[in-house]
């Protein structure tokens, strides 16, 4: 039988919370320590399905890595892997998927890179075309654009210029950016972003890691020019915690708070840390230290506001603002979300089938999404579409007092394995 989470009414949370490590910069901090000189020792790390992935590759290419829970020593090999061969299952991975495929390029081994069926269905074409067109050997083994891929050996990189398209996912550029210092010509890699960028917060924080790993990156205007130099490793990282992940408390805080997240805050190195400038935008009070965000309802009336804004930047914790739509006043429209259709599921389809089972009034189109609170919420039984975020944000309905249910609550395990139980500990009544 399939198992299924009860979450009863929420109609009081307070403390402080700790959250588990971020999922990009673990990601991020893995690959650059195997990619470096020198060995690293991060702490903080997120232990879950995604940070699971990119570790198991690294062991899979002969990178040597110890774990312990979330402290992980990684000793470098300056991007030389000593495994030539290997075939790599990554999940629904993106932030492993679209990095390895980019280091891997021109390591000069032979590698197929797959993952779950759904991971099949996410876009790999405009990176594949990037990487071919500057020397790598790479060919899509099922559907054109898609994993799984086979990188076939090749070492040179043939241009000192790259393109790569924008509008469809950041990883691409991260990716790009990530492996170039160890391959690009004398002159550096100039890689240039056509057309529009999404999520563009996570090429900051590639750039900003790629930094405390000595490489420094020049950006003008679409043009990022990566030097050729070695990565030296920073001895010791400490990881912040997930923003993406304190987005679920935030909003509770910000429905029946006060409550304080741990770990992230003002001086944030990540983009969804900016989600608290959208839920003050509802009305909610938001108070924010150097490493904490406090949250707590609106001192101007009894429900926070609609609202009606691009979400481009922060595209995971812009799903949080929709799960709080429901108990809002008036409706919410969250545009600039196109991408939310090629992640973990079709997120405006999920979004909307579920939140119309509430009550709400939903309408839709390939990149936007409109909210119109019922005038009585209902609870309800979610689907979750083995997506975690649908899972963490449909329990925030409980906070409009109805008892919710969420199907495949497991689906958490793909960055917040322990979320269930740390929303426990923050209920009040
Ligand atoms: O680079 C990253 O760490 C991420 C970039 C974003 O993806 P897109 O760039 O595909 O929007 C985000 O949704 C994902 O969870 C993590
Ligand atoms: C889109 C997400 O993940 P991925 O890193 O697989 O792209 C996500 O965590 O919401």
């Amino acid at each position: 039988m399939e198992e299924v989470r009860v979450i009863k009414p929420i109609k009081k949370v307070g403390g402080t919370v700790s959250l588990p490590g971020s999922k990009s910069i673990s990601n991020r901090a893995l690959l650059l320590a195997a990619l470096s000189r020198g060995t690293t020792h991060l702490k903080n790390l997120l232990v879950a399905e995604d940070t699971d992935m990119m570790i198991g590759a690294l062991k899979e290419l002969g990178v040597k890595l110890e774990q312990h829970g979330d402290e992980v020593i990684v000793q470098g090999c300056e991007g030389n892997f000593p495994v030539k061969r290997a075939d790599l299952f990554l999940g629904n991975s993106g932030t492993s998927m679209r990095p390895l495929a980019s280091a891997l390029a021109f390591s000069g081994g032979e590698y197929v890179l797959d993952g779950v069926q759904r991971m099949r269905e996410r876009p790999m074409g405009h990176l594949v075309e990037a990487l071919n067109s500057i020397g790598a050997q790479i060919v899509c083994l099922g559907e054109q654009g898609f994993p799984p891929l086979k990188i076939y050996p090749s070492t040179r990189i043939t241009s000192d210029v790259v393109h790569v398209k924008g509008n469809v996912s950041s990883q691409f550029a991260s990716g790009l950016l990530m492996a170039a210092p160890l391959v690009a010509p004398s002159q550096g890699l100039n890689i240039i972003i056509d057309g529009e960028l999404v999520s563009s917060p996570y090429v900051s924080l590639t750039c900003k890691l790629m930094a405390r790993f000595g490489v420094i990156v020049s950006i003008d205007v679409e043009t990022y020019v990566v030097p050729s130099h070695p990565y030296i490793s920073p001895g010791e990282m400490m990881v912040e915690a997930d923003a993406s992940s304190a987005s679920y408390f935030l909003a509770l805080g910000a429905l029946v708070g006060p409550l304080t997240v741990k770990g992230v805050g003002r001086d944030s190195l990540q983009g969804d840390a900016a989600f608290v400038e959208y839920l003050a935008k509802t009305g909610a009070s938001v108070i924010r230290g150097e490493n904490w965000i406090k949250t707590a309802p609106s001192i101007y009336g009894p429900k926070l506001q609609g609202i009606d804004e691009d979400f481009r930047q922060i595209p995971d914790a812009a799903m949080t603002i929709a799960a709080i739509a429901p108990m809002c006043e008036g409706p919410t429209t969250l545009r600039g979300i196109a991408s939310w259709r090629v992640k973990e599921t079709d997120r405006i389809e999920a979004m909307a089938k579920e939140l119309r089972k509430v009550g709400c009034q939903i309408t839709s189109g390939s990149d936007w999404l409109r909210i119109v609170p019922p005038e009585k919420l209902q609870g309800a039984t979610f689907d979750t579409y083995k997506d975690h975020r649908m899972a963490m944000c449909m329990s925030l309905i409980a906070a409009g007092g109805v008892e919710v249910e969420i199907r495949d609550p497991g689906c958490v395990a793909k960055t917040f394995p322990d979320y269930f139980e740390r929303l426990a500990s923050v209920i009040k009544e």
